[in-house]
């Protein structure tokens, strides 16, 4: 692909890493097709045509879909073209947002302006009460912000569902900050009336509630969604609240329609001292809400989901054993400084506990060590350590290589195919096998072990808001960790799409995943490596193994899932392996009792014309 050189400086980073994926695809195509041609010259494997017969199967996303990820990757030119096939530019996203809070966090400055055009209500707030001058303050977007300011009649005033206000979401010394304190100047608010109107809705509620104690009203009265005046002081940061209501006699642990409890909401805001408070009333810490979340699951700060599930320890042990002593409220439930809204200037964008921000630094101080290698104590945390790491008691080898200009193709100089291929082989010559085009990782398999996979390692890409880490060099602990993040952030799932030829590491790439995602759980006390170890049990057992020949000497095998082999199955393919292990391991007296004697008799299990395949499904692999 020819590209004008000059014209690349003038290009924002959103369209260089769209032209530099462009790039790469063409490169790998262009490959494909020689070797193609190669095997064709050579008599080899022919790639074989798919029959002329067979429907081509397209997946089509709604317009809804297909909008936000178009503002996502910032994409003009199909965000265009979507509003004109009639794209709702009024669509919500999964948090309640709208398109222009995706805006605000992707910088997506064009899609903002077309949508503000076309009526877009600049001052819906998502179900967090934010609204896109929240985001674009926390996520310190001043274009999109300026936007907002100069086009549109934002109010700067409204609250979200912390009370907060968006300036107070804009790091100091910040562009944003800058520009919406001068905004609220310029309109005679400054920042001693933005405190007292938040004092304000506090006092307000303070005296309501106090009135209502008096009057002996129901302090318990849910309103149509289930929500309390314990959940609203809760969200919300009003200790004196909570405390008026909670000594009045206040049911402490009511369950709004989706099953969110105050002490969910206290967690979840990071509420230290009001959960301290709620506990210390006998607040339940170990229910679930909709999500099957317990509050200590969705609490972002460190000391907050400790004193939680100290909580939970000690009422399950209560359950068991009523005598058994309560603990020491001052002593389990002291939380009291470390109230995330409370030193609001302090926050870290998306309102995550302060404490793991300090570990950046750590990063950065590592990386000033010589060479940026180093060792470590293995961590003690968990048994993660995966078999590229030294053991238990040996000194932990990590060898990153510190951060490089060319980590992200989309930033080089010059963009040619000689160049990307250049630095992609340079990278490859130097062990740093990780690239990056914007969010897209590409790896070079090395074809050894190298010491980067470490539970360290991993503990390193640890970030309190999924953003590419600049102190540390592409990885794909770094690309799991950004996955962990959106998801909380969006409330979707997310998925990885791990593409390459046979052999270039895909699997190896996806366990590396499934460890850092693991090893991340872990703090937090609902390890998820067990999970995901009964996930590939039953994955293993409910698919059926099939495997075939690639070339004289290579097997390719992989595990299916097919719902159709339940009531057909193909000749020469076996069916689910747990036939073939419950034949190996029922007793007789089993069998029989599930009229299953014969399991192999089975018209789904025999009708295969192949060899019977082993109970043990991995036998059947070699
Ligand atoms: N990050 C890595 N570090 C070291 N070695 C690796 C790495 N990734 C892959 N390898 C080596 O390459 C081999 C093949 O990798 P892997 O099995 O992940 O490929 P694949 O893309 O899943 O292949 P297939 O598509 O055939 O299943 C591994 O067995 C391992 O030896």
């Amino acid at each position: 692909m020819e590209i004008d050189q000059c014209l690349l400086e003038s290009l924002p980073i959103g369209q260089r890493q769209r032209l530099v994926r462009r790039m790469r695809c063409d490169q790998i195509r262009a490959y494909y097709e020689r070797e193609k041609s190669l095997q064709r010259q050579q008599g080899g494997i022919r790639v074989r045509a798919p029959p002329a017969h067979r429907k081509k199967h397209r997946v089509r996303f709604g317009l809804a879909d297909a909008i936000q990820d178009a503002v996502i990757r910032q994409d003009d030119k199909e965000v265009l073209r979507l509003l004109k096939e009639g794209a709702d530019p009024n669509t919500l996203t999964s948090s309640g947002g709208s398109l222009l809070h995706l805006c605000a966090r992707h910088d997506n400055v064009f899609a903002a302006e077309l949508l503000i055009e076309r009526g877009l209500n600049v001052n819906l707030q998502d179900e967090d009460l934010w609204t896109a001058l929240h985001v674009a303050c926390v996520c310190d977007h001043a274009d999109v912000l300026l936007l907002l300011l100069l086009l549109t009649g934002v109010n700067v005033l409204l609250q979200d569902v912390n009370g907060n206000i968006a300036l107070e979401y804009a790091s100091e010394g910040t562009e944003t900050s800058y520009i919406l304190r001068k905004h609220l100047e310029e309109h005679g608010v400054d920042v001693s009336t933005v405190h007292a109107m938040k004092m304000q809705r506090r006092s307000t509620m303070l005296s309501d509630v106090r009135k209502l104690v008096a009057t002996r009203g129901s302090l318990n009265q849910p309103n149509d969604d289930g929500v309390t005046l314990l959940h609203i002081a809760c969200a919300s940061g009003y200790r004196e609240v909570v405390s008026v209501l909670l000594e009045s006699g206040a049911d402490p642990h009511p369950a709004d329609n989706n099953f969110w409890t105050p002490l969910h909401l206290a967690a979840k805001y990071g509420q230290t001292s009001i959960v301290s408070q709620l506990l210390r009333h006998r607040a339940n810490p170990t229910l679930l809400n909709c999500n099957q979340d317990k509050p200590s699951d969705i609490s972002p700060s460190e000391p907050t989901a400790d004193m939680l599930l100290k909580a939970e320890e000690s009422w399950l042990q209560r359950l068991k054993d009523p005598s058994a002593p309560l603990p020491s409220t001052d002593q389990c439930y002291d939380g009291g400084s470390h109230d995330l809204n409370t030193p609001i200037k302090n926050l870290n964008p998306l309102g995550l506990s302060i404490s793991k921000r300090d570990s950046l630094l750590e990063k950065c101080a590592m990386f000033r060590e010589a060479g940026g290698a180093l060792s470590r104590q293995p961590s003690q945390d968990n048994g993660l350590d995966g078999h590229f790491s030294s053991g238990a008691g040996k000194l932990e080898q990590v060898k990153l290589m510190p951060p490089a200009p060319n980590d992200d193709l989309a930033s080089l100089s010059e963009l040619t195919d000689s160049s990307l291929l250049y630095e992609m082989q340079k990278r490859f010559g130097n062990d740093q096998i990780y690239t990056y085009i914007g969010h897209i990782l590409l790896l070079v398999n090395p074809n050894k072990e190298l010491p980067i996979y470490s539970t360290l390692v991993s503990q390193l890409y640890l970030s309190s808001t999924g953003r590419l880490c600049s102190s540390l060099p592409p990885h794909i602990f770094s690309s799991a960790e950004r996955a962990y993040h959106m998801m909380l952030q969006e409330r979707r799932p997310q998925c990885f799409i791990v593409s390459g030829e046979s052999g270039s590491g895909k699997t190896e790439a996806c366990k590396h995943i499934v460890r850092h995602l693991t090893a991340r759980s872990s703090p937090k006390g609902f390890a998820l490596e067990p999970r995901m170890k009964h996930v590939s049990l039953v994955l293993i057992l409910f698919s059926f193994f099939f495997f075939f020949f690639y070339t004289s000497n290579t097997r390719v095998y992989t595990h299916m899932l097919e719902k159709s082999r339940l009531v057909h199955l193909p000749p020469h393919q076996h069916s689910f392996n747990i036939f073939y292990m419950m034949a190996g391991g029922l007793s007789p007296e089993e069998s029989s009792a599930l009229n299953l004697s014969n399991v192999l008799a089975h018209r789904l299990v025999s009708s295969n014309r192949g060899k019977t395949p082993s109970p043990d499904p991995k036998v059947n692999r070699h």
